[in-house]
């Protein structure tokens, strides 16, 4: 009898020194189906997809496509047994036309003119209802878009399998439902796919099935129409939920009166954000929210002149102070934890530890380095606080998993004992758990007097730890929330209306 999985996987293991990745770990994969691979950072998700698409070869255990034995040694020969992957981080070209991403290096379409590739690709476009031009330069096109080309691509390469690793992690509301819709129709094709992200509404929204890993072990396959959030939830973590549910709602200290901690007049930078005021005060955790380019990113960027100020001023603790530079900020006691950490905050290269002393080393400067023992000292006291999952501190920090990473960042600004911190998205691509211990730990560094300054996409999260929100529109400020106006409506509200 045909089966009706299109792929198999039994008994996988892979080790990394010093880290066992999957242990032993079964997989399966139907036809027309989304099944959402979940699991805590560090859990094996983005291994197990690695070994399936060819980039790691497994220790041991076997694969089957279609029921047929496979060994990939490279994601060419995944990809020629149909299995494509589509990452979170675009991997075409930017400067070439959607249809030319579409069919660059692929051999077997000898097109004889550019006006049959555009056809082609219009063809495509069309059938998958996705808006866009052939012609079209790529980097035109928005992040939602690229994503979906890269998918059109895979399609056309005649995928059966289809691996979504975090696809949804930079898209707002309006384009997730736009992908969700192209996932749909690809389910209809017959196309398996596997889904991995951290949002769990959006697992239970779009998945059929879902599998969960944790430390490199299978802890189940479940429908996911029988498996309650909590259960799942309570999967991932290995332990029950009452921490997550009793993370207190966020009334932070604000200590009205008082000089603000910062203040932000007339504010302006050119990344195009129009002029702004803001102040926060000791303890404060205020939030900036509004939609993707909203400039909320933007402001607090300018605000620690990761961008360059073209106007306004700033008063620490009342006093003029001359920000110009990064460097400048954080001698002011500011720290920043960007939006996008591959490109503004991690040294792949280097170890954890070293990138956790960045922040101290560029305060102390250059020429009088930490001796390797105050290092590891330091590097160990933020890996124990803030749980970072590392073989050791001397592990190169691409080697870790995306939250731990992200831990690793956080603890870099910890070290230098920050009066203020910025954090942009410090909670993105992190799993539940973690995600409830850094909004604990928000809520106590605002409660021992750090100032700190939160954005998320995740609204939910926001009104859970801010006191204040400053509600972002078209690069400018269109209104602040507080008290019993900080609601989902109200926020909605204000990014609607554009009123205060
Ligand atoms: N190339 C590598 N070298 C060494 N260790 C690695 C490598 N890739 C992953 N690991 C380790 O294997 C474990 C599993 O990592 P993996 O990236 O698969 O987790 P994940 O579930 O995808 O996590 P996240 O949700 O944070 O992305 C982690 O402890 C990680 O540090």
């Amino acid at each position: 009898m045909q089966s009706d999985k299109v792929l198999e996987m039994q008994g996988i293991c892979k080790t990394f020194p010093g880290v066992r990745a999957l242990s032993n770990v079964n997989f399966t994969l139907r036809k027309g189906e989304v099944h959402a691979l979940m699991g805590e950072n560090g859990a094996g998700k983005s291994t197990l997809v690695k070994v399936m698409t060819g980039v790691y070869e497994k220790d041991a255990g076997q694969i089957t496509v279609e029921g047929k034995p496979v060994h990939f040694k490279s994601p060419q020969e995944a990809q020629d047994n149909g299995i494509g992957t589509v990452y979170q981080e675009i991997t075409l070209c930017p400067n070439l036309t959607v249809a030319e991403n579409m069919f660059i290096g692929r051999g077997r379409h000898a097109f004889v003119s550019w006006n049959s590739m555009n056809a082609k690709a219009k063809k495509l476009l069309d059938s998958l209802s996705i808006p866009s031009r052939p012609t079209q330069q790529l980097s035109s096109c928005s992040l939602a878009v690229q994503q979906m080309i890269a998918i059109a691509r895979a399609v056309d390469m005649d995928c059966k399998i289809l691996v979504l690793d975090e696809p949804t992690s930079s898209l707002d509301e309006d384009e997730v439902r736009k992908l969700f819709e192209l996932m749909r129709e690809l389910k209809s094709r017959g196309v398996g796919i596997v889904f991995i992200t951290h949002f769990l509404d959006q697992v239970y929204e779009i998945s059929d099935r879902i599998t969960v890993l944790r430390n490199g072990e299978l802890i189940g396959e479940y429908e996911a129409a029988s498996l309650p959030q909590f259960e799942l939830v309570s999967k991932m973590m290995g332990k029950a939920l009452e921490d997550v549910e009793n993370l207190k709602k966020g009334e932070t200290c604000t200590l009205d009166g008082g000089v603000p901690v910062l203040e932000a007049s007339g504010l302006s930078s050119d990344a195009g954000v129009k002029p702004f005021d803001f102040a926060i005060r000791k303890g404060e955790i205020n939030g900036f929210t509004g939609l993707l380019g909203s400039g909320r990113s933007e402001s607090v960027r300018a605000i620690y002149a990761a961008d360059k100020v073209t106007g306004g001023e700033i008063k620490i603790n009342g006093k003029k102070a001359k920000i110009d530079e990064p460097i400048d900020a954080m001698r002011q006691g500011i720290g920043y934890l960007p939006e996008d950490r591959k490109g503004d905050g991690i040294i792949a290269d280097l170890s954890v530890r070293d990138n956790i002393i960045l922040a101290m080393q560029v305060m102390k400067g250059f020429f009088r380095p930490f001796s390797r023992k105050q290092a590891e000292a330091f590097a160990d006291e933020y890996v124990k606080r803030l749980s970072i999952k590392t073989a050791s501190v001397n592990t190169p920090i691409k080697q870790l998993s995306g939250g731990n990473q992200q831990k690793v960042i956080l603890g870099r600004w910890l070290l230098t004992h920050p009066k203020y911190l910025i954090l942009d998205e410090p909670t993105r691509g992190i799993d539940v758990g973690t995600k409830v211990e850094i909004q604990k730990l928000m809520l106590k560094l605002a409660e021992e007097g750090v100032s700190v300054t939160f954005i998320s996409s995740e609204i939910e999260e926001m009104l859970r730890t801010c006191s204040r929100l400053i509600v972002m529109k078209d690069r400018q400020i269109a209104g602040e929330l507080t008290g019993a106006n900080l609601t989902q409506k109200d926020v909605m509200h204000v990014i609607a209306g554009g009123h205060k």
